[in-house]
């Protein structure tokens, strides 16, 4: 059975510790797939609830310090039961306190996948990058001319912290070091629709109860991508956009995923 059916068919408990800017949408994310959500950040709970869940998505964006408090104590109850784990490293780009945070949290709690757009993994890597506020630098973009030298920067980077990266844009890149998968889906309305990286990483931690995690990335931002082709068909704006693309999300299947995925430059 795929990893789409195997979600539907076991609803398995995702704890997404995100924020208020994309706290709706990644819950009704992880629902649309068949994912069962909880969101609670509270430091005195937190414990508790993960360890019921089958995997954790922890969302850098927006902190504040009950937080960042939270987050510390999920990620090291995750990486005791050795659960699920991803890191949206949001910000890090843009902020020192959650560039330092992140990386004692990679140290500390090795999470399986560690996701972020261009500018942020870039930094995480220690290569320039030229964000903007919580968004990419177009500059950092992973393009078909530059997906060789970033596969090797990025793999570098995944092989010495055993984890599957996940780069959003244009052009998605997912690597675990060794192989590396670049997905061409989407449209430019998912780069203006806020929150839309926070739904991949929350997507992506979902399929991460019930798969590998270079599969449940890849999917992550390929079943994003595709839903958000499908949502901008006729669309009339941006509004329109959000409730179609909850729509596509919820009626995808792993055979139409299979039949519309985009795959580029892939390097094995
Ligand atoms: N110009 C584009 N063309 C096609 N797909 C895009 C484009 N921009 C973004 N996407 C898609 O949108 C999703 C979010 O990626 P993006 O890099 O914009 O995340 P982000 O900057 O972390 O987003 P946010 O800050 O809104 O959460 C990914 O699945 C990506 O493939
Ligand atoms: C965290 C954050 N800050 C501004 S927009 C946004 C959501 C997408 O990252």
């Amino acid at each position: 059975m795929d990893i789409m059916s195997r979600v539907r068919e076991n609803e398995p408990l995702i704890h997404c510790m995100t924020h208020a800017i994309t706290m709706n949408d990644s819950a009704n994310a992880i629902l649309a797939v068949g994912g069962s959500p909880t969101m609670a950040s509270h430091p005195q709970e937190v414990e508790e609830i993960v360890e019921a869940a089958d995997s954790l998505v922890v969302n850098l964006g927006n902190i504040n310090e009950e937080r960042l408090e939270a987050m510390k104590i999920a990620g090291e109850k995750a990486h005791e039961r050795g659960i699920p784990l991803l890191l949206d490293a949001v910000g890090v780009a843009c902020s020192t306190l959650r560039l330092v945070y992140a990386q004692q949290f990679i140290e500390h709690n090795r999470p399986q996948i560690i996701k972020g757009n261009s500018s942020e993994i870039r930094t995480l890597c220690g290569l320039t990058a030229h964000a903007h506020g919580v968004d990419a630098g177009a500059e950092d973009a992973v393009t078909a001319e530059n997906f060789a030298g970033d596969a090797r920067a990025f793999g570098q980077y995944a092989r010495q912290h055993g984890a599957v990266l996940l780069v959003t844009g244009p052009v998605d890149l997912v690597t675990d070091g060794e192989t590396t998968l670049g997905i061409a889906n989407g449209t430019p309305l998912l780069g203006r629709l806020t929150g839309t990286g926070c739904m991949v990483g929350a997507l992506a931690g979902t399929w991460h109860a019930c798969g590998p995690s270079l599969a449940a990335a890849a999917l992550g931002t390929a079943v994003l991508g595709i839903a958000g082709e499908e949502a901008a068909k006729d669309c009339p704006g941006l509004g329109t956009f959000h409730i179609r693309l909850l729509d596509a999300l919820s009626n995808l299947t792993g055979e139409k995923v299979a039949e519309k995925v985009k795959m580029v430059g892939a390097v094995a």
